[in-house]
Order: C-alpha cells, then sequence, then structure tokens
C-alpha cells in the first residue's frame, strides 16, 4: 500500500472514535472516507447503532456494502456529525472540495452537521487555496457561456470528463474544474461564482470544518479550529 493510502487509511478509522451511539451521521465521499466506512461497519458489527445519511451514489453503496444503516434526508433535521474528505485544506479551515464530483450534496450535508470532521492524508494541506483546480457544479444548458462567465472572474475552466466521457454529478450537471492557481479571498470567489446564473454550487467550504484529522507517516494529528 502506498503511504498515502496508508495515511488515508489511518485518519478514516480515527474519525470513527468520533461516533457515538444513536448518533445520525453525514457520510462524506472519496476514497479517504472508504476507509472510514469499512471501519464503521465493523464498529456497527460489533454493535454500534447510528444511522447515516450518504452523500453520494458511491457512499450509499459503499455503506450497504458494509452493513451501515442508511436514514432517508428528509426524515431528519440536523445530524450530529459529518466526517468528510477534502483536496485543499488551508490554515484557516477553507476547503476545496469536489474532485470526486460530489461536492453538492456533500455541502448540504456537511452543512447540516453539528460537527464537522474532515480526514485527509497531509497532501492536502496548503498554504493557499488553488493549485488544485476548482471544482464548480453547473447546468448543463448553457454550460459554455457559464463557463466563459466564470473565466472572467481570472481562470482557466475545463468541462471535467472520465475517460473521454463528459462527467455528469449525481444531480445530473457538469463540472467545470477552475484553475485560479492562488484564490486569495474565498468567500468573495464563492459569491461571485453563485451569483452566475447556471453556477449550481462550488467546491470552496469555509467556516465549516470543527476539526482536521490529516494523516502523517508517523501518525494522526488532530487540528482543531481556533475559535
Ligand atoms: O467530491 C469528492 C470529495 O470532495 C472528496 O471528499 C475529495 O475529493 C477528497 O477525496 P479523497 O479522499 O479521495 O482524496
Amino acid at each position: 500500500m502506498e503511504h498515502v493510502d496508508r495515511q488515508k487509511q489511518m485518519v478514516g478509522e480515527k474519525a470513527v472514535d468520533y461516533i457515538e451511539n444513536g448518533m445520525l451521521v453525514g457520510l462524506g465521499s472519496g476514497s479517504t472516507m472508504y476507509y472510514m466506512l469499512k471501519e464503521l461497519g465493523k464498529r456497527v458489527k460489533e454493535g454500534l447503532h447510528i444511522r447515516g445519511v450518504p452523500s453520494s451514489i458511491r457512499t450509499e453503496n459503499w455503506a450497504k456494502e458494509f452493513g451501515i444503516p442508511l436514514t432517508d434526508f428528509s426524515e431528519v433535521e440536523r445530524l450530529d456529525i459529518a466526517i468528510d474528505g477534502a483536496d485543499e485544506i488551508d490554515p484557516n479551515f477553507n476547503l476545496i472540495k469536489g474532485g470526486g464530483g460530489s461536492l453538492l450534496r456533500e455541502k448540504i450535508v456537511d452543512a447540516a452537521a453539528d460537527r464537522f470532521i474532515v480526514v485527509a492524508d497531509e497532501s492536502k494541506l496548503v498554504n493557499h487555496l488553488g493549485a488544485f483546480p476548482l471544482p464548480v457544479e453547473v447546468v448543463r444548458f448553457g454550460w459554455q457561456l457559464t463557463k466563459k462567465q466564470i473565466e472572467e472572474l481570472g481562470c482557466s475552466a475545463v468541462l471535467r470528463e472520465i475517460d473521454d466521457e463528459v462527467f455528469v454529478t449525481n444531480n445530473n450537471n457538469y463540472i467545470l474544474d477552475c484553475r485560479f492557481d492562488v484564490i486569495k479571498d474565498s468567500e468573495k470567489l464563492h459569491s461571485q461564482l453563485k451569483s452566475l446564473l447556471g453556477v449550481v454550487e462550488t467546491g470552496l467550504f469555509f467556516n465549516m470544518a470543527d476539526e482536521v484529522i490529516i494523516g502523517r507517516n508517523d501518525g494522526a494529528e488532530v487540528l482543531k479550529r481556533e475559535k
């Protein structure tokens, strides 16, 4: 196993310690979450009673595979905790997410939680967001015009394709991966993007994460947001 995967496994498993009996749990998406879900499935078999709300179809399938009970999001008002991965994390816990294309459902799930924990390998820590192209979910209709409008904000945008096929999100939209290089003000950029008609959501998550569990070669480090 690559050291990055070992780090992902370590933090994914550690995150499960935050989940207590009776909790409603937001289940994030991505490869780090795979390890978290696998471990959570084990604890459920050992008697932990929780219900999960998945943030993507892939997560839902993994949760089912590992025997994690799920609940319909429409039947709950708040979640006790959400655990999710990230593509970039800055020192103020601003995040870029959406490398796997699940940013919209993730944001809805993560924002509904009383406590939001991010799990990531150490390569995700950055001083400034932006080296990872920002995923922006856009409606399919008129996406070329939306792309032009986004590029006027100072980036180059690429329609996401996987294996030569245009990638379609779980919400039936497209993703534009937007290379800004350095994002100076993530809140401002987010609101500029959201003001464009064709933009559904951006992968910028700010004022959301409470704790970040970072995988390092010598163990997991827990970072807490200063309040
Ligand atoms: O859309 C995907 C999500 O935002 C993921 O949480 C993010 O891309 C991190 O994924 P991974 O754990 O695979 O690095």
